[in-house]
C-alpha cells in the first residue's frame, strides 16, 4: 500500500528527476518532480509538501553548494515543517554538515543506489510522521483530561424506551454513519455519544469532545480548525485543531444547535470537504473523523424559522437518537436513584443508605426538569446532608411548599437569582461549573442569567 505523503525533488538533471520519481512513485500517493528551484515558493505556498529532495548545486558547473543552502533557507523560512534531504554530488561532508545546521535531516551522495534513496526517504517520512502525532497528541491529552476530570460512569437503565435507544446504539455503532442526539438538558446525551464511540472500531483513537454552546464566535475557527504559529499575537506555535486532533477517532460535536448562522457555514463546509485549513494557513489537511453531535435544541423549529441550515442538519443527522426525558422513563429514577446513592455512599464513606418504598415513589411523580442530572445531584446533595441511614423524599426533592404558592414564588425567584450569583462566583465566573452546581445546563444557566440580568 502506498504511503499518504508527498514527496518533492528539486533538481536541474532531468535523469535524477526521472530515475526519483520512478522509485519512489510505487512508495508514495504524491511525487511531484522540479526542475527550477524559482518556482518553489509559489509551489510551497500552494500545496502541502512533507519532503523535498533538494540539490545542492543548480548552475551547471557550481560545485559550491551555496545554491543549495541558500534554497533550504528558504524552503525553512517558507514552512519550518518540511523535511529537507539535501542531494550532493561531491559528498563533501562539510557542506552537508552546514546544511544539517540550516535544519535539512540528511542527505545523500550522488549517484545513489535506488534502494539507498528509498530508504532514506522512507525513514524520514517516518520520522514526520511520528512528529505528527506527538503534535495531534499533545492536542488529544489536553481535551482528554478535560473530559477525565468530567468523570462520566456507567449507563444505567431498564425502563422501555432506553431499551430501543440502546437497541439503536447496537446498530449504528460500529458505522461511520453521523449521529445526531437529542433530548433535554441532562438525559445523557453524552453518556450516550461516549457508549456509541466506546463500541466502535474507532474506540483506540479517543473521543474529542467540543462544546460549541460555550465557544465564542471569535475562538470557533482556531480551536475548531487550529492555527499556525504567528497567525495571531500570541500564536506561539502552530496548534492542531479539535478535527486534526480528533482524525482516526470521533468528534463530538456538543451543543450543536448553538452554533451562529456564520459558525454554521463554517462547520458545514468542513464537514462537506473533509479537510480544514488552518488559520493562518493556505493548506487545506485532510482528516478522517466520525461526527456525534447533541443538542437540546429543537432543530426542525429552527430550521423553519430560518435559525439552523437544513444541509448542516442533513450532514449531521444519518442516524437520530431521541433520549426521552427521565418523567417519560419513571422505571430507571428507581434504578438510577439506587446507583447513585451507592455511589456517593462510597465516596462520602456513608454505606448502608436506604430508600423507603414510600420515598421511591414520592422520587417517581416528581418531573425531574434537569432529568438524571438533577436526580444525581440531588441525591448526592441527600448523601451528604443525611443524618439518618434512611433518606427522606424531603431530602432529595425541591421543597414543594414554596412551589405551591404564587406569592411565594417570586420569593422562590429572588432565592434563585442570589444562588445562581453565587454559584458562578464561586467557581470564578466558568459557567459549565455553575451550571454543573446548580444541576441545570448551561443554556438554562444563561436564560436564567438573562432573566436576572446577571
Ligand atoms: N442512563 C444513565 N445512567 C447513569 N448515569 C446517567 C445516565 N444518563 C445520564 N447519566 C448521568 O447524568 C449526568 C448528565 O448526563 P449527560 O451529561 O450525558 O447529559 P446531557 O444530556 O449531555 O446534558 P446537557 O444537555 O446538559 O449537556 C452525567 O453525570 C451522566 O453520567
Amino acid at each position: 500500500m502506498k504511503q499518504k505523503g508527498h514527496i518533492l525533488i528539486v533538481d536541474d538533471d532531468a535523469d535524477v528527476l526521472h530515475t526519483a520519481r520512478l522509485v519512489l512513485k510505487g512508495h508514495y500517493e504524491q511525487v511531484s518532480t522540479e526542475s527550477s528551484p524559482l518556482r518553489l515558493e509559489s509551489l510551497l505556498r500552494r500545496e502541502s509538501v512533507d519532503i523535498i529532495l533538494l540539490d545542492m548545486n543548480f548552475k551547471t558547473g557550481a560545485t559550491t553548494g551555496n545554491e543549495g543552502l541558500f534554497w533550504l533557507k528558504k524552503i525553512k523560512a517558507i514552512n519550518p515543517h518540511v523535511y529537507v534531504i539535501m542531494n550532493t554530488a561531491y559528498g563533501d561532508i562539510q557542506l552537508a554538515v552546514e546544511s544539517m545546521k540550516l535544519g535539512a535531516v540528511d542527505f545523500l551522495v550522488k549517484p545513489w543506489e535506488k534502494e539507498k534513496l528509498l530508504s532514506t526517504v522512507n525513514t524520514v517520512y517516518q520520522l514526520a510522521l511520528s512528529n505528527r502525532n506527538v503534535e495531534k497528541l499533545k492536542g488529544r491529552e489536553s481535551a482528554l483530561t478535560q473530559d477525565i476530570d468530567a468523570g462520566y460512569g456507567q449507563l444505567v437503565s431498564e425502563s422501555e424506551p432506553m431499551q430501543t435507544v440502546l437497541a439503536q446504539i447496537d446498530k449504528v455503532a460500529a458505522t461511520d454513519a453521523s449521529i445526531l442526539i437529542l433530548g433535554e438538558n441532562g438525559t445523557g446525551k453524552e453518556l450516550i455519544a461516549r457508549e456509541i464511540h466506546r463500541r466502535s472500531q474507532r474506540r483506540d483513537e479517543g473521543l474529542i469532545k467540543v462544546d460549541l454552546g460555550a465557544l465564542p464566535e471569535s475562538l470557533f475557527e482556531a480551536e475548531m480548525f487550529g492555527h499556525v504559529k504567528g497567525a495571531y499575537t500570541d500564536a506561539k506555535e502552530d496548534r492542531p485543531g479539535r478535527f486534526e486532533i480528533a482524525d482516526g477517532g470521533s468528534l463530538f460535536l456538543d451543543e450543536i444547535g448553538n452554533l451562529s448562522i456564520t459558525m454554521q457555514s463554517k462547520m458545514l463546509s468542513v464537514l462537506q470537504n473533509r479537510s480544514v485549513t488552518r488559520v493562518g494557513s493556505s493548506k487545506a489537511v485532510a482528516f478522517d473523523v466520525r461526527v456525534i453531535s447533541a443538542t437540546n435544541q429543537p432543530l426542525y423549529p429552527m430550521v423553519e424559522a430560518g435559525l439552523f441550515r437544513q444541509d448542516l442538519l442533513y450532514r449531521i443527522n444519518t442516524v437520530e437518537i431521541e433520549l426521552p426525558p427521565l418523567r417519560q422513563r419513571k422505571q430507571d429514577i428507581r434504578l438510577l436513584s439506587l446507583y447513585f446513592l451507592k455511589e456517593y455512599g462510597e465516596k462520602y464513606q456513608k454505606s448502608g443508605l436506604k430508600i423507603e418504598e414510600r420515598t421511591h415513589r414520592q422520587l417517581a411523580n416528581y418531573t425531574w426538569p434537569g432529568n438524571i442530572r438533577e436526580l444525581q445531584h440531588a441525591i448526592e446533595r441527600a448523601v451528604i446532608m443525611c443524618d439518618e441511614s434512611v433518606i427522606a423524599a424531603e431530602d432529595i426533592l425541591p421543597q414543594r411548599k414554596a412551589q405551591q404558592n404564587e406569592t411565594r414564588s417570586l420569593r422562590v425567584e429572588d432565592v434563585e437569582k442570589s444562588t445562581v450569583i453565587r454559584a458562578i462566583e464561586k467557581h470564578g465566573g466558568n459557567l459549565s461549573k455553575a451550571a454543573d452546581e446548580l444541576g441545570m445546563g448551561r443554556t438554562t444557566l444563561y436564560r436564567k442569567m438573562k432573566k436576572y440580568g446577571i
